[in-house]
């Protein structure tokens, strides 16, 4: 008897991670997909992965991109380098909601064959054989049904001509070439081996959410008097409404309020962050809760919750939108702490230790131990939210949000957007890029950032390039110029060239930019030892006369309001991920440009706007700029026109160009890039 044949082995149950055509590295991308990538409606994103396949014939990438109604952006990508695999394309997220989007890997028929046969019959090897290969190809493609007809009948022509015989090789050549066909084997290549990556999503959240420019005020302020026995009346919701007009003159989006509930008495802080108030000192607005209640409440120095209703109203008539701050921290006479008593860590001596950002000491607020009562702590904060979002309230400027529980911030942002997407999250978090970065990735629409302490060019250039090509995925910076707790030494100490040039970067360096206001009267005396201002509004009542400021000229409202101006005109400055760097001879000139295709402006007409900032806010700088051509839409060796969109002043420029900024009359040109074809400033 023969031993019978041993069985093959079982075919395995293993599936190899990658398809066919390999397709890794898929972006946008958080983490490998454990968060979700963000934009924002009008956003131009790049996507992309790295495609490639064994051997030496072609691949090509596609993007297929699909709106939360179900159609499908299908867009081919381009080798980001000829040297390596990364493909790459531009796709505009029109609509807010749930996207996803997956990358189509194929081996690219045409491009293999072209490349092979006009080697290969130039140099008389296989000619006949290339034909043949061409017209079977051209065959197979005319009879592909997702093709147009005029297409297929095209493709049904070529391919008889490759058939033929007859004729020099270089001519019969020809037919398969020529605008039709690589305009349609663009649009629809021709595939085989197809492969997609897996879906991706893509959270897309309203416009306010990624651009936009922020005004902050105190209310309490605005219509403050001092009466001749120095005593204080507090400004109110009421009075607050006169400054609605001329903030948002000045081109602003949002207007942002410091807490407006109830302050607590006890550990009151006094003026200049003094321990010892004196009677009248109004405290700390976000030593937050009294005996008249905690955050669902206001301040009765403000008005009452109808007199709230009405000044949001008026926000609103006035186009601007109110942005809430939303503290999750306790005065001592806050009623949580008499009702929740275990939502605070009490030490072993039956106090209760005050909260800090070390080294700042926070004497007059409790802060809250998230883990002694999560649910219940939860619940509570959801209902705030809640409370102000049932007022019309749908943004909210996060106070010190890495000094609670990560875990916290993933679950109420996912609560508060899953019943009202519209909601926008702003992260306060001024500390080291892990925290920073993480509460971005788990929800927050807009991050504070580094940008007030990133000064010299190379400080402005890696800030600059990081914001816009490495956590673009993610963190949407709002670069506030000033807030009360950050005067630094550059606004110390530059002068009203300073600020001109903060703002400047500000308003075209990111979407988003912020001014706190007194920014714009150049108030710039810190509190001896502090990196804020003196005498701060944190702790009194500010009374400031904005038009006599603006009279005397010593004002630059009037510049601000030209850069929200340039901002609304110029599309490509509301856009995060183009910021580019050029090259300059001088250490404090920096210089960059935005630019926006034509495809993706509201009037199909490309927008480049090139900034040339001089950082030394005391001097005048004179040097040559190196501009990348490419950078701006524009072919090597070409002259094109710029337009000083402050001056209307317009030059000739080409690569290297020659400029000269005196910090204290001209720090900055913004120019608007203008094609031969185009007109000059707008
Ligand atoms: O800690 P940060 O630098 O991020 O600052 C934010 O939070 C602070 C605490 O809420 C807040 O500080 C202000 O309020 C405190 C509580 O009333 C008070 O003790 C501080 O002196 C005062 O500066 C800060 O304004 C806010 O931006």
């Amino acid at each position: 008897m023969t031993e019978p044949a041993p069985a093959a082995p079982a075919a395995s149950a293993f599936r190899p991670a990658v398809g066919r055509i390999p397709i890794l590295d898929v972006f946008p991308s958080v983490d490998g997909g454990r968060f979700t990538a963000k934009g924002y409606v009008g956003e131009v994103m790049p996507f992309g992965a790295t495609v490639f396949r064994e051997g030496h014939d072609a691949v090509g990438a596609h993007l297929e991109l699909e709106a939360p109604d179900g159609t499908v952006i299908d867009r081919p990508l381009t080798r980001t380098h000829s040297w390596d695999d990364e493909w790459r394309g531009l796709a505009q997220v029109t609509s807010p909601g749930r996207w996803r989007f997956r990358i189509r890997g194929y081996s690219d028929d045409y491009a293999t064959w072209e490349h092979n046969a006009s080697v290969k019959i130039a140099a008389g090897i296989d000619v006949e054989l290339m034909f043949a290969i061409g017209a079977q190809l051209f065959h197979r493609l005319s009879a592909e049904e997702h093709r147009p007809a005029d297409e297929r009948t095209l493709f049904a022509e070529i391919s008889a001509q490759l058939g033929e015989t007859a004729g020099p090789p270089a001519e019969r050549l020809g037919a398969a070439y020529g605008t039709r066909v690589t305009d349609a084997l663009r649009a629809r290549p021709a595939e085989s081996l197809v492969t997609h990556s897996d879906w991706h999503p893509l959270k897309v959240e309203r416009t306010l959410a990624g651009a936009g420019a922020w005004y902050e005020f105190f209310p309490r302020s605005i219509g403050a008097e001092q009466a001749p026995d120095g005593t204080w009346t507090s400004g109110t919701f009421r009075s607050a409404e006169s400054r609605l007009p001329e903030v948002a003159a000045m081109g602003f989006d949002v207007l942002y309020l410091p807490p407006i509930h109830p302050i607590g008495e006890a550990f009151r802080k006094g003026r200049n962050n003094t321990l010892d108030p004196q009677p009248g000192d109004p405290g700390s607005p976000w030593a937050i809760g009294g005996a008249a209640g905690g955050h669902d409440t206001v301040h009765p120095d403000l008005g009452d919750q109808s007199d709230f209703e009405h000044f949001a109203a008026e926000v609103a008539a006035n186009g601007l939108e109110l942005a809430l701050d939303f503290a999750l921290q306790a005065s001592p006479d806050h009623p949580w702490v008499a009702e929740h008593p275990e939502w605070f860590t009490t030490l072993p001596d039956g106090t209760i230790a005050y909260a800090e950002n070390p080294p700042k000491k926070y004497q007059d607020i409790y802060p809250i131990n998230f883990d002694n009562d999560p649910e219940g702590i939860r619940a509570e904060a959801l209902r705030i939210l809640e409370h102000w979002i049932a007022l019309g309230v749908k943004i909210f400027r996060v106070d010190n949000p890495h000094t609670k529980p990560l875990d916290f911030w993933e679950w109420i942002i996912h609560e508060v957007n899953s019943a009202h997407p519209e909601v926008v999250f702003l992260a306060e978090a001024f500390t080291r890029p892990a925290p920073m970065q993480g509460l971005a990735k788990v929800g927050f629409q807009q991050s504070y950032s580094y940008f007030t302490w990133r000064n010299t060019r190379t400080e402005i250039e890696e800030f600059f390039t990081s914001i816009s090509q490495e956590t673009d995925a993610f963190m949407r910076p709002n670069l506030f110029v000033n807030t009360p707790d950050i005067l630094t030494e550059y606004l110390q100490f530059g002068g009203r060239p300073a600020y001109l040039i903060r703002a400047v970067l500000a308003a075209t360096g990111a979407p988003l930019w912020g001014v706190y206001s007194g920014y714009e009267l150049i108030e710039n005396v810190a509190r001896p030892g502090a990196e804020e201002n003196i005498d701060n509004e944190k702790y009194e009542y500010k009374a400031r006369d904005y038009s006599a400021a603006e009279a005397s000229g010593l004002s630059i409202a009037q510049e601000i309001t030209r850069l929200n101006a340039i901002r609304r005109a110029h599309p490509a400055l509301g856009q995060l991920r183009n910021l580019r760097v050029h090259g300059s001879d001088d250490d404090a000139i920096v210089v960059y440009s935005k630019h926006l295709d034509a495809e993706f402006t509201p009037d199909g007409v490309a927008d480049t706007v090139l900034v040339v900032v001089n950082l030394d806010p005391h001097s005048v700088r004179e040097t040559t700029v190196h501009l990348d051509l490419s950078l701006l839409g524009l072919p090597a060796g070409s002259t094109f026109g710029v337009t000083d969109l402050f001056t209307g002043e317009s030059y000739e420029w080409s690569e290297h160009d020659y400029v000269r900024l005196d910090a204290f009359s001209r720090p900055a040109h913004i120019f608007h890039v203008t094609r031969p074809s185009e007109g000059g400033a707008s």
